[in-house]
């Protein structure tokens, strides 16, 4: 059982101990998104994507959705805080259904890391979703032909492919210490990137 505190505005939650938290990373446009898509359909994993929350927040026309707006068409990282809380609010509303959870595009920065432990909990597996650059920039330049979203152009590309290499392949190696990492090779086609990630999962029962 998972337990949900509720205190005036404040929501704590005690995950169960054996609620499994995996991890998916990876640079922009190498995958993730299409494979989360598959965990979810065999798994039945509460997929989390911090960039749709993010998304989502602005296209509600919120203020705070516009402040993001900025920070995203810059390719630049919304503040860990406001991405953490929005993960932790989305994991408790789907606290007393959800099988376990698959954490997309976050933690970008090492320090994002370490404070999902503190405040959720430790992650079972990071997937490990690896295409080269070269490849990822193909793949968004064609996405941005139809997703509609403000950071699928060239300039944005790259800067998030920048940022990806200086801030985020870091935690990789942070988690690597820990053995929870599983490398999938997201060249290959969608069903045999899909057959190693399911292996992965497989080896977690
Ligand atoms: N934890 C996160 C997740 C997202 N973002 C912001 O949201 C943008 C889009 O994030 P996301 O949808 O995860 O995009 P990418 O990682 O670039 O991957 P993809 O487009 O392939 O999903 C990022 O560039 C960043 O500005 C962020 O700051 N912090
Ligand atoms: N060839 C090939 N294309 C892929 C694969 N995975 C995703 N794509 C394409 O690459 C683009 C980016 O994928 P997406 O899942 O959005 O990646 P994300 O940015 O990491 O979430 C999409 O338009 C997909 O059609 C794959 O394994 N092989
Ligand atoms: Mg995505």
């Amino acid at each position: 059982m998972t337990t949900v505190i509720k205190c005036h505005s404040l929501s704590y939650v005690i995950f169960n101990a054996k609620m499994t938290f995996v991890l998916i990373s990876g640079g922009p446009g190498s995958g993730k998104g299409t494979q989360c898509e598959k965990i979810v359909a065999k798994y039945g994993y509460t997929h989390l994507s911090s960039g749709d929350l993010l998304r989502a927040e602005v296209a509600s026309g919120s203020e705070r959705g516009k402040q993001l707006q900025a920070i995203m068409q810059k390719g630049e990282l919304v503040p860990l805080d406001t991405v953490l809380d929005m993960i932790k609010e989305a994991m408790i509303a789907k606290a007393d259904v959800s099988k376990g959870y698959l954490i997309d595009g976050y933690p970008r920065e090492v320090k994002q890391g370490e404070e999902f432990e503190k405040k959720i909990g430790a992650p079972a597996l990071l997937l490990y979703v690896d295409a080269k650059a070269e490849t990822m920039v193909k793949r968004l330049m064609k996405r941005g032909e139809t997703s509609g979203r403000a950071d699928d152009n060239e300039e944005t590309i790259k800067k998030r492919l920048d940022l990806y290499y200086k801030a985020t392949e870091p935690v990789i190696a942070y988690y690597e210490k820990r053995s929870i990492v599983r490398k999938i090779n997201s060249e290959l086609p969608v069903e045999e990137v899909f057959a190693i990630v399911e292996k992965a999962i497989d080896e977690l029962k």
